[in-house]
């Protein structure tokens, strides 16, 4: 058995895979902790029946929880192999001008998704919504070209509570013209969401003179959702377009998992 740990600012996802009879067979459902949940965490890590062979870990929450997780697994005999981005791997190319500076997370994910295309493909716009939102750009031949972050939907909540008098608010519906604080939160938020989405979608045709497959992924994902389709069903009519978004509920794992299925 081999462990796949996607930890993020907020969350642990945790995935794993097993071989029986040749075939190789993935968890059903993600393991989903708060990453400061510790205890639940140890009693998982307690509760596996087999001890995992392999760990491999993406982690861009620090170095400080990163350690803490390992000891977790210590106790049963087990280190993690936290993966650090490389400037190729496998069929993917990435172009960061320091290549290890690029977030983990957002590395898997490539990985994950290109590798299951032939090339060419049509360019790919790569969009978490965790708690910061990345825009991530693949060219035609897998290429990472870069990317966007920006502060993801409830950090950018929690940024305006800190900063301003105003609450932290609950989800309103999004609307062109917000008439409470609520809906003029909610909406500001989800649009300015969308409008970075729709600029770089303008850059990627600039640049490449075909619209991006997009595709989405992280926890935040149904809080934009309706928008985002919206917004893109607009555009197919508008421009005679039919542009599709794809969701990718585990992507992180999605590219753990490439890595992981030689070790087993
Ligand atoms: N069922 C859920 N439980 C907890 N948080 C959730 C849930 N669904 C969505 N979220 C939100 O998703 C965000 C975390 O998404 P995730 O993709 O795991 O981010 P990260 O990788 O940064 O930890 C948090 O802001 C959290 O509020
Ligand atoms: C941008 C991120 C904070 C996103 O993290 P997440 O919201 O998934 O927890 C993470 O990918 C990260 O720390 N990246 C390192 C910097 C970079 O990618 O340029």
């Amino acid at each position: 058995m081999i462990i796949l740990l996607d930890l993020g600012n907020t969350r642990i996802k945790i995935g794993w895979i097993v071989k029986n009879n040749k075939k190789i067979y993935r968890e059903k459902e993600v393991i989903i902790f708060n990453n400061n949940d510790y205890l639940s965490i140890r009693k998982w890590i307690f509760s596996l029946t087999k001890k995992p062979t392999h760990i491999f870990g993406s982690n861009v929450a620090g170095n400080a929880i990163g350690k803490i997780i390992n000891n977790e697994f210590k106790k049963i005999g087990c280190n993690i192999h936290w993966l650090v981005p490389s400037y190729k791997k496998y069929k993917l190319l990435n172009k960061y001008l320091t290549p290890s500076q690029l977030g983990t997370d957002r590395w898997c994910s490539m990985l994950g998704i290109v590798n299951k295309l032939s090339v060419p493909h049509p360019p790919l716009l790569i969009i978490s919504f965790g708690t910061a939102t990345t825009i991530d750009s693949i060219d035609a031949i897998n290429n990472f070209i870069g990317g966007l972050i920006i502060p993801g939907i409830n950090t950018m909540k929690i940024s305006l509570n800190k900063a301003t008098n105003l609450p932290i608010i609950c989800q309103s519906n999004i609307l062109n013209f917000p008439k409470n604080t609520n809906q003029a939160i909610s909406s500001g938020i989800i649009f300015s969401h969308s409008g970075t989405i729709i600029r770089q979608w303008i850059n990627m045709i600039e640049q490449f003179h075909e619209p991006p497959t997009i595709y989405v992924t992280g926890g935040l994902w149904p809080e934009i959702k309706k928008e985002l389709i919206t917004q893109f069903k607009i555009i197919n009519k508008l421009f005679n377009k039919n542009i599709k978004i794809i969701y990718k509920e585990r992507a992180v794992l999605d590219g753990l998992y490439i890595i992981a299925e030689k070790y087993i």
